[in-house]
């Protein structure tokens, strides 16, 4: 057994959990009308209703009791403080410096890393103007009318995700494209709607040796020197982001239209720094620091809000508790805001690439569960097409259901319909409909005997299903900042209880490897040992048809 799982909060947990046994929330709500009133959080703007879990006092005290256990106020500590606890590569964790509005001064080996974060940010903001004021132009002399940002993973989810997110800011005459996946498709469908004369491509990769993103670019480059581009003027067409500006040389790309950023920003935690440069040009630095500020509301909670009080504490503790304690594999998130359409997708990565883990920090195997299975999809669409698995499913499945007050588009009663099903969701997956509910409608449908109790169990909901709301006055980019800074703690607070490394995420690797090995078996050049499935395969590829 682990430390963790032998340790007497967990124990103290396990108790818990096996004394609540067939205790309904329906039940807790009709004892307690003031769980509304102790299960909430609020911070400028949001908030965080959690009254809907399977809890009491006594489970959010045992609950931070392990936060306690598991050090997580010297974690938190460590974080901020700029000391390396990504240990497998020997890094800092420091995404929450590229929102440090108030210039605390960041120590990484002694050395303060803010002003190198202001001098990137005030770099990036010059350029936004000339782009957006139609001062830099293309080859003949047009100004810019088309943003191509070309990156994968945590170089592209964040930027498109919070790209779309703020349209109603976005500038009138620009328009962003994202290329990511190296099926030729994804740059193909997108060259073929773009100017070369007035497109700016913007390469974005960390490490800048990531196959499919240099794929991608020289595919564009290749494009841009065919429509009209020449080798003089790819400097006013195309922009790096990145950390290594050898490999950006070595491109083509003039360093000097270079945005650099640091190996303390992990790319699932780096639409902060100039990774952010699509959403500063679509949506301006003003607004940029705006999304800026409102992640850094957040970390100052995170950093100074007690344990109870404190929201992503909370969401990451519920998430352990549900993991852990109830068997839910799985969480979803279900954002009722058409505007959020990619924020299930950007959070997959941010959580599943952290916290899909199954060593320890120490390289020990766990014995218990680490991170779930994250998915959803916006409101409504999602209710009417998986929610009938939460709802009767044989899975727990926690969701968040996250939401604005106010609609950018107010629109008819489309933005009321819109919030009368997220509330009316929360609390049909609280409550369900038991069997004399059942009964009772059916009987005032007109129905009895046989027919009755044939369909009876076919419309009971057990309901007691867990979800918190979230609730945004609007959705700005100040709110949206906060609400993503939420989810990167709580997923921050997760890896700490389960004591892995967040931070790191060798599992993609062995993938990356394997193809190297079979792109040549497909271009003709030769064939390497593999199991039968595998050969089989690559010579039906090599044959060009299936049978
Ligand atoms: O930004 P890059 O270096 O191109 O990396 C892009 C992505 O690829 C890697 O394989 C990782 O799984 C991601 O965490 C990363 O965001």
């Amino acid at each position: 057994m682990s430390a963790l799982t032998r340790s007497p909060a967990w124990k103290a947990l396990a108790a818990h959990r096996a004394s609540l046994e067939g205790t309904a929330l329906r039940d807790l709500f009709a004892a307690d009308a003031g769980r509304f009133d102790r299960y909430r959080i609020a911070l400028d703007g949001m908030l965080l209703d959690y009254a809907k879990n399977r809890i009491t006092d006594e489970t959010l005290a045992l609950l931070t009791g392990l936060a306690l256990q598991q050090k997580l106020e010297p974690m938190r500590d460590a974080m901020f403080g700029g000391q390396r606890i990504n240990i497998t590569e020997d890094r800092a964790v420091l995404h929450v410096a590229l929102r440090n509005r108030v210039d605390r001064p960041i120590l990484v080996d002694g050395e303060d890393v803010m002003p190198g974060v202001q001098e990137v940010l005030a770099r990036m903001y010059a350029f936004c103007h000339k782009v957006r004021d139609g001062e830099w132009r293309g080859y003949d002399g047009q100004p810019i009318t088309d943003i191509v940002n070309i990156g994968i993973g945590g170089s592209d989810l964040g930027p498109v995700m919070v790209t779309q997110a703020l349209t109603p800011w976005h500038h009138p005459h620009l328009a962003a494209h994202f290329v990511s996946n190296v099926d030729g498709t994804h740059i193909a469908e997108v060259l073929r709607r773009v100017d070369p004369a007035t497109t700016l491509f913007i390469i974005a990769s960390k490490t800048f040796t990531t196959q499919e993103t240099l794929a991608n670019a020289h595919t564009a480059r290749d494009w841009f020197l065919a429509n009209g581009g020449t080798p003089e003027t790819v400097a006013r067409h195309f922009v790096a982001v990145s950390t290594n500006s050898t490999e950006v040389a070595k491109f083509g790309i003039d360093t000097n239209n270079m945005f650099g950023f640091w190996d303390w920003v992990g790319g699932r935690y780096s639409l902060w720094s100039a990774i952010g440069l699509p959403i500063a040009l679509m949506v301006g630095p003003e607004r940029f620091g705006e999304l800026l500020a409102g992640a850094h509301a957040m970390d100052e909670h995170f950093r100074t809000a007690p344990l109870d009080a404190n929201m992503p504490v909370i969401l990451g503790l519920l998430g352990v508790w549900y993991g852990n304690f109830w068997g839910a594999a799985a969480h979803a998130v279900l954002p009722y805001d058409q505007y959020l359409a990619r924020l299930p997708a950007y959070l997959q990565q941010l959580d599943m690439e952290s916290n899909g883990k199954s060593v320890d920090r120490d390289g020990a195997p766990v014995d218990y569960a680490t991170g779930p299975i994250i998915f959803g999809e916006p409101g409504t669409n999602g209710q009417h097409a998986f929610y009938q698995l939460i709802h009767q499913g044989t899975h727990l499945i926690p969701c968040d259901f996250i939401a604005p007050i106010t609609s950018q588009n107010p629109t008819g009663r489309h933005h009321a319909m819109l919030l009368s099903n997220t509330l009316a969701q929360t609390e049909a997956l609280m409550r369900g409909k038991n069997e004399a509910e059942v009964r009772a409608e059916l009987e005032r449908e007109g129905r009895s005997g046989a027919a009755l109790e044939a369909l009876l169990p076919h419309k009971v909901f057990a309901g007691n299903r867990p979800t918190n709301t979230i609730l945004v006055d609007q959705l700005d980019p100040c709110r949206l900042g906060m609400l993503i800074a939420l989810y990167e703690h709580k997923v921050f607070v997760q890896g700490v209880i389960w004591n892995i490394n967040s931070f790191d995420q060798w599992g993609v690797e062995l993938g990356k490897q394997l193809a190297k090995v079979i792109l040549p078996e497909l271009e003709g050049q030769g064939t390497k040992p593999h199991d039968a499935s595998t050969v089989g395969l690559v010579g039906l590829v090599n044959g060009g048809k299936v049978a």
